[in-house]
């Protein structure tokens, strides 16, 4: 198989494909966002379905020492220092290793990893040691415009500076940079041609690619070229409450109630109060949900891709009949929601490999609001929401996550995440929501 036929592969499949496991180093000066980019790379991926897990140096430094009292700690004479910084990546990148020999995937290794040196270390252990792939992604910014925003927004909760005022952990963070700026080698492709890297500029005014090969890697620079950090928010919301909700049937093309209607001249309104600056509107192509915005002044673009999951044989059935005319279907997707497929119809797994363009686009505009479904909504909020690291924990909650019709959800990103608020328009509506099963004491009793 060619790696570029895995772009029409779903999730499952392609993470079978990455069969080779991977470490992202990151390369940089501190506060030039790698933190924020390893784990928005790594929330990426295991949305994915690539097992994806950030190694954080820091926090092996402040596990291992509280000898930090001032930027002096990071003097490149303070030998001291110096041994058990190298410690820890020692340690850190063992876990690393014992990660991905226990079914990790991909590895990001958060850390300055500033020098040749360093560099050459984790080469030796990760490549030529353990045989995996190593890919570094280094970010460089030289506005001190950025990098003062970023240490107020994420240094000063640091716990380095526990009860220190804004402008002292400015001043000692400011040091800190100095010391590393001492010793500072960029990647360089003469120098490293051996490695394959890629270099971000001004969080992607420019970019720079060396030697990238594989799946992977193709995926996670494409994706790093879309994100950008311009403060906007995304409204996600369902349609308002279509016949069919009324009659609790799944699926279907039908009209709104009228309560629906009602909900879409409360929506319109909320939006326009809101005054939101260059706002596009984004829908499926069902009725329901272009007739949810059809009073929102702002340009609208319909997508296939936000059409809600295709229940197959059974569509426009309520849960009801399901159950009774397929009672193996049923309890089967009851096991597993996430990954059970709707015979001539999908997963909630095909909708996550569908919703990727959706959400590559999301990433690259400003605001946005999209008008959609409830479980594709599920999806698009597993990727906005930090769930956890870990993929399974995303398949198990995802499917069930709360999306109750006639409710904005807002999502402004924070620091390293994103804050979710949940506005409810004061119109009533059906809950479709079917909770997931409580295990049966008869499953128990078979099991045990
Ligand atoms: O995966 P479950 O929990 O069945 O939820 C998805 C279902 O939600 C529904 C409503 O029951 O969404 P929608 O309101 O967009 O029509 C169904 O169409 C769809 O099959």
């Amino acid at each position: 198989m060619d790696a570029t036929d895995c772009f029409s592969l779903s999730t499952r499949e392609r993470t079978d494909f990455v069969n080779s496991p991977h470490v992202i180093a990151m390369v940089g000066l501190p506060a030039r966002g790698k933190t924020y980019i390893s784990k928005k790379l790594s929330r990426y991926l295991n949305w994915i379905g690539i097992k994806t897990r950030v190694f954080n140096l820091g926090e092996y430094r402040r596990h291992a020492t509280t000898a930090y009292k001032s930027h002096d700690f990071f003097r490149a004479d303070n030998m001291a220092a110096m041994k058990i910084r190298t410690q820890c990546a020692v340690e850190a990148l063992n876990d690393v290793i014992r990660w991905l020999e226990n079914g990790g995937e991909v590895a990001v290794f958060d850390a300055t990893n500033s020098t040749l040196d360093r560099r050459k270390m984790i080469y030796e252990v990760i490549v030529e040691k353990m045989g995996y792939k190593l890919f570094f992604v280094e970010s460089i910014c030289d506005d001190p415009k950025i990098i003062e925003q970023n240490i107020k927004e994420v240094k000063i909760s640091s716990p380095d500076y526990a009860n220190m005022n804004e402008d002292s952990v400015l001043t000692d963070f400011l040091k800190r940079i100095e010391h590393y700026q001492e010793r500072y080698q960029p990647l360089d492709e003469e120098r490293e041609n051996k490695i394959a890297f890629m270099k971000i500029y001004n969080t992607g005014q420019k970019v720079v690619v060396h030697k990238h090969e594989g799946h992977v890697e193709a995926r996670i620079v494409y994706y790093l070229m879309n994100i950008h950090i311009t403060p906007r928010t995304i409204y996600l919301t369902r349609h308002g409450e279509s016949e069919q909700n009324l009659m609790y049937r799944i699926g279907g093309d039908s009209n709104l109630s009228s309560r629906g209607a009602l909900y879409a001249k409360a929506l319109s309104s909320y939006i326009k109060e809101q005054k939101i600056e260059g706002l596009r509107v984004w829908t499926s192509w069902l009725k329901r949900a272009i007739q949810t915005v059809a009073d929102i002044p702002a340009p609208q673009e319909r997508w296939k891709a936000l059409n809600e999951i295709d229940a197959g044989i059974c569509e426009e059935m309520t849960y009801e009949e399901i159950r009774e005319k397929f009672p193996e279907d049923f309890s089967a997707r009851d096991q597993n929601k996430f990954a059970y497929r709707y015979p001539r119809g999908e997963s909630y797994e095909d909708l996550v490999a569908r919703l990727e363009p959706v959400i590559m686009e999301l990433e690259r505009q400003g605001n946005v609001l999209v008008v959609s479904h409830q479980a594709v909504i599920r999806c698009l909020l597993a990727y906005f929401l930090d769930k956890s690291a870990e993929t399974q924990i995303v398949a198990d909650e995802l499917p069930y996550l709360r999306v109750p019709l006639h409710t904005v959800i807002k999502l402004t990103p924070v620091a390293y995440g994103c804050h979710v608020e949940h506005i409810k328009l004061p119109i009533e509506a059906v809950d479709t929501h079917r909770p997931k099963p409580m295990v049966s004491p008869f499953h128990l009793y078979a099991f045990s």
